[in-house]
């Protein structure tokens, strides 16, 4: 298999994502997913005129008053009856404008005497000031939300006042994380000598946790061709997607992509035009897509955020899943590049994007402090600080 194009894997993967069923959730487990249908208003909102402002309910023509106060309107009740000529309503925001009114005047340009009300400023400048018509937000029957809208917290607030306690989303993926390699050991536990903490699965749960799924982290899988068969096959049976770290290049004990194979997978590529990133495979093992990111730490973060994420937020229901970029100028020069599409990790600053001294693809403490990445395409050319270059935001 050859490298493929940055952009050609992005479409094979998301290609790969099934369409998980649509699930009725409640509103607060709804936020930060994607609506699965259109979502029109059950009820008009303001139901009613109501007012905006604490005051008095009076005629504009009847101006500058006075008025006798007949009684009171407040959110929830009403005034229960007509005002007839000459006379007002107390009233207070948010409830509804008798009816026989039509303006509020504000309680700070209103004196009261017992029953008697007076002007006592400018009062209101034109009929229906600070009145909220009916269905001045919406009417019932209307779309609130579109299929694929991200559903913000004010969505959440608009899906709620316009009646819905529940809305349409795909239900959550199942996502299995396994991380392959003699040498680790789970994080936290004591790694003697040249073994290590496995930080991948932590780092890709973190990365996962803003989207939503369900995490079934199955630790660590040793370098051996049938404990991976196995560990793959077993993950495959209940997850979406099966999501595994290292093993993915070229040597002896490189073996996820023929652990795969022995599994049953089918892969659809090997290999990206990228860097860092390259061994990144994908493919299908039953009804699971299979993503195989890279070893190294920053390899596996950076694959993760172009490939992995991309795929869930799409089987989500993301219209847009994959990450956008900006152009933003270099703080400092960059080399040319090969036959490798390049992510520099990078810092913002006043002068722009500024490429981290290092850029190793084990290199943690820098990924840490990263805050964009730089993206060059294959065989560009060196360029001076201050060019434009396209940048990816990484918080
Ligand atoms: N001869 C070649 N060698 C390599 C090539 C190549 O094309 N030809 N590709 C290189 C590239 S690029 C990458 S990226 C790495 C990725 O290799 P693997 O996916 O096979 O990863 P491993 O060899 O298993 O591990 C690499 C590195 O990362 C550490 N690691 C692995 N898993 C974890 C984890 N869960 N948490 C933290 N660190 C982890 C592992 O100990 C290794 O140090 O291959 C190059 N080689
Ligand atoms: O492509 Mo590898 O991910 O450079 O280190």
């Amino acid at each position: 298999m050859s490298l493929l194009s940055v952009a050609e894997a992005q479409a094979r993967i998301l290609a790969l994502g099934g369409e998980p069923e649509i699930e009725s959730v409640p509103l607060v487990e709804a936020a930060g997913r994607w609506a699965a249908a259109d979502v029109l208003a059950r009820r008009t909102q303001p139901a009613a005129d109501l007012s905006a402002m604490d005051g008095y309910a009076i005629r504009f023509a009847e101006l500058p008053g006075p008025w006798r106060v007949v009684g009171e309107s407040a959110a929830g009740a009403g005034l229960g009856c007509q005002l007839a000529p000459g006379e007002a309503a107390r009233i207070f925001t948010g409830a509804p404008l008798p009816e026989g009114a039509d303006t509020i005047l504000v309680q700070e340009e209103a004196a009261r005497d017992g029953d008697l009300l007076r002007l006592s400023g400018e009062g209101p400048p034109r009929t229906g000031a600070h009145v909220r018509r009916a269905g001045s937000d919406f009417a019932a029957g209307r779309t609130l939300i579109g299929k694929g809208d991200p559903l913000t917290p004010a969505r959440i607030a608009l899906a709620a006042i316009g009646g819905h306690g529940m809305l349409p989303v795909r239900r959550r993926l199942r996502i299995a994380l396994i991380s392959t390699g003699d040498e680790l050991v789970p994080p936290g536990a004591p790694a003697e000598g040249v073994r290590l903490p496995a930080s991948n699965g932590a780092m890709l749960a973190a990365l996962l946790g803003r989207l939503p799924v369900a995490i079934d982290d199955r630790g660590i899988v040793p370098d051996d061709l049938a404990a991976l068969t196995r560990a793959f096959a077993a993950a495959a049976e209940a997850a979406d997607i099966v999501v595994t770290t290292g093993g993915a290049s070229v040597g002896e004990h490189d073996l996820v992509r023929p652990a795969l194979q022995a599994a049953g997978a089918s892969l659809d590529f090997w290999r990206v035009a990228m860097k860092p990133g390259k061994p990144l495979m994908a493919g299908r093992l039953g009804r699971a897509a299979i993503v195989g990111l890279p070893g190294n730490p920053v390899s596996a973060f950076v694959t993760a955020r172009l490939f992995l994420l991309p795929l869930v937020a799409h089987m989500a229901g993301d219209p847009a899943p994959l990450p956008s970029s900006r152009s933003m100028p270099l703080a400092r020069p960059v080399p040319a590049t090969a036959m490798r599409a390049e992510y520099l990790r990078a810092r913002r600053t006043a002068e722009g994007a500024l490429p981290l001294d290092e850029q190793d693809s084990a290199a943690l403490l820098a990924l840490a402090s990263a805050e964009l990445l730089i993206v060059r395409p294959p065989q560009s050319p060196a360029l001076p600080a201050g060019n434009m270059v396209e940048t990816i935001a990484l918080a």
